[in-house]
């Protein structure tokens, strides 16, 4: 599931990622302002000469010899043009601002390119489309029900648009079309006019392409009384469909298990008779659990300081097996801090930490998500990876994922086929067994990361290899 990439290092990919493509921007926006001060002060400049001159103003020829003939007035015209003039010419071609320039080229050469702005409309539809948000609530920041002090311009509305068309979904494209139509403001500046002015008719025109392409010629009537109505007007013949198990479960909307407890572990490790920690039980077969409150504060801190992040040699992103589904960056940890932490996993799970294992941190990013998959490599089916996997340590028998943050809203980790959702809560461990007590895969892990909608998820992560666990855990 784990494979190196050259494009990793893309923005959207992280929240991390995107706070420096924030830094680039506000950097950018100081040289600006820097930039259009120098600007102002030479035009200040201009105008004071210009008003120190006081010439005046001679209409004609007869006016002209009037003025030179008096000598006060010659002389001081002989002056100005021998000895102001070319010092005057000079500064008035000046590159005044030239460094500012070269700084804001080069925070140019930064800026975002088309694989990163494709992750991030990948993003934003993922969004809409797993949580059925209507676009007129998305644009002025409604986000499943909560209200957000952010929207989206005109130009972002028809990005989506031509996105959305793109894709084939003329449904949504519309959407979209009708909110930047309803938001578009007419431009009277020419500079404006060229980055900013999107024609009203060419918008309209595209709505109803969109209509068209996903109805039919029939209807145009139809389609265009919708133009005329507000972006929240539904469209016609647009009602939603029944939400699947999928969207169900991220929605946190799945009926809870009542039959399952929590309690306190005493005893899987001798030292939980010391400190015994708070266990919930998710699931009996497959067995999951998540433990509460088993990282410090400290842990979490450094588990999610940037610094760290730094640490790690390199930079992972995960695939889907067709799609390349990037969603994340992720790394290995090697902090010595963090021998403890897998001293807890192993009184939790009453299981060995391989010592070659590494902590694996992950910081998602816009819209992130990760497709339905086990973690189990399946060392029976030939492939590269169980070639590796068995010289290793085996499959990966349990996957320990600690959630290193809270969620604002979305990015739950879903079990797709037990339909159990688990909202990340910082300071949690959810632990599962991937392989049954054969050592075979237990496809009922298969599980998933619903699209993040806001927030900074970190996870940190830790597999236990089978054969490290060859004297501890029971085969039938
Ligand atoms: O972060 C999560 O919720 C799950 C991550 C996961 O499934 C994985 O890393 O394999
Ligand atoms: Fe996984």
């Amino acid at each position: 599931l784990i494979s190196n990439s050259t494009n990793s290092k893309l923005y959207t990919s992280s929240v991390l990622g995107l706070t420096k493509l924030k830094e680039i921007e506000d950097l950018y926006i100081d040289e600006l302002s820097d930039y259009m001060e120098l600007l102002q002060q030479k035009m200040h400049t201009l105008k004071l000469y210009l008003e120190k001159l006081q010439l005046e103003k001679l209409e004609n020829y007869e006016q002209r010899v009037q003025y030179v003939s008096n000598p006060l007035k010659a002389f001081g015209l002989l002056r100005r043009t021998h000895q102001d003039w070319p010092k005057w010419h000079n500064y008035t071609k000046s590159d005044i601002g030239a460094a500012k320039l070269i700084a804001m080229e080069q925070l140019l050469a930064k800026a975002p390119g088309n694989d990163d702005m494709m992750e991030a409309y990948k993003g934003m539809h993922r969004i809409e489309e797993v949580y059925d948000l209507e676009a007129a609530d998305m644009a002025k920041g409604l986000l499943l029900g909560k209200q957000y002090d952010a929207k989206l311009s005109t130009a972002e509305c028809l990005a989506l648009g031509d996105y959305m068309f793109n894709q084939s979904e003329f449904a949504r494209a519309a959407k979209w079309y009708r909110l930047g139509l309803y938001y578009n403001t007419e431009y009277s500046n020419d500079v404006f006019k060229q980055i900013y002015g999107f024609e009203s008719d060419e918008i309209r025109k595209m709505f109803l392409i969109a209509r068209i392409k996903g109805g039919s010629v029939d209807d145009v009537p139809i389609y265009l009384r919708e133009l005329s109505h507000g972006p929240h007007t539904p469209l016609w013949k647009s009602e939603k469909g029944i939400p699947s198990a999928y969207q169900e479960g991220c929605w946190g909307r799945l009926p809870r298990r009542r039959d399952l407890t929590c309690r306190y572990n005493f005893t899987t490790s001798p030292f939980l008779r010391l400190a015994p920690l708070k266990m919930e039980m998710i699931s009996l077969d497959p067995y999951i659990v998540i433990y509460r409150d088993v990282l410090s504060e400290q842990e979490i801190r450094l588990a999610t300081d940037q610094s760290n992040f730094k640490l790690m040699d390199e930079v992972w992103t995960y695939e889907n097996k067709d799609m390349m589904e990037r969603i994340s960056t992720a790394g290995m940890i090697y902090l010595k801090e963090f021998a403890n932490v897998n001293q807890r996993i192993e009184d939790m799970t009453g299981l060995n930490v391989s010592l070659s294992e590494e902590l694996q941190i992950v910081n998602f990013g816009l819209g992130a998500h990760l497709a339905p998959h086990g973690d189990y490599v399946n060392l029976t089916q030939p492939s590269k990876l169980a070639t590796l996997f068995t010289k290793l340590g085996g499959d990966r028998l349990v996957t320990v994922l600690f959630y290193t943050s809270d969620v604002e809203l979305g990015g739950a980790t879903l079990f797709s086929k037990l339909n159990i959702t688990v909202w990340p809560q910082k300071g949690s461990a959810l632990i599962w067994y991937n392989l049954d007590r054969s050592g075979r895969p237990d496809v009922l892990t298969e599980h998933c990361i619903c699209p993040i909608i806001v927030g900074n998820r970190w996870t940190l992560t830790q597999t236990l290899m089978e054969w490290d666990q060859m004297f501890k855990r029971r085969c039938l």
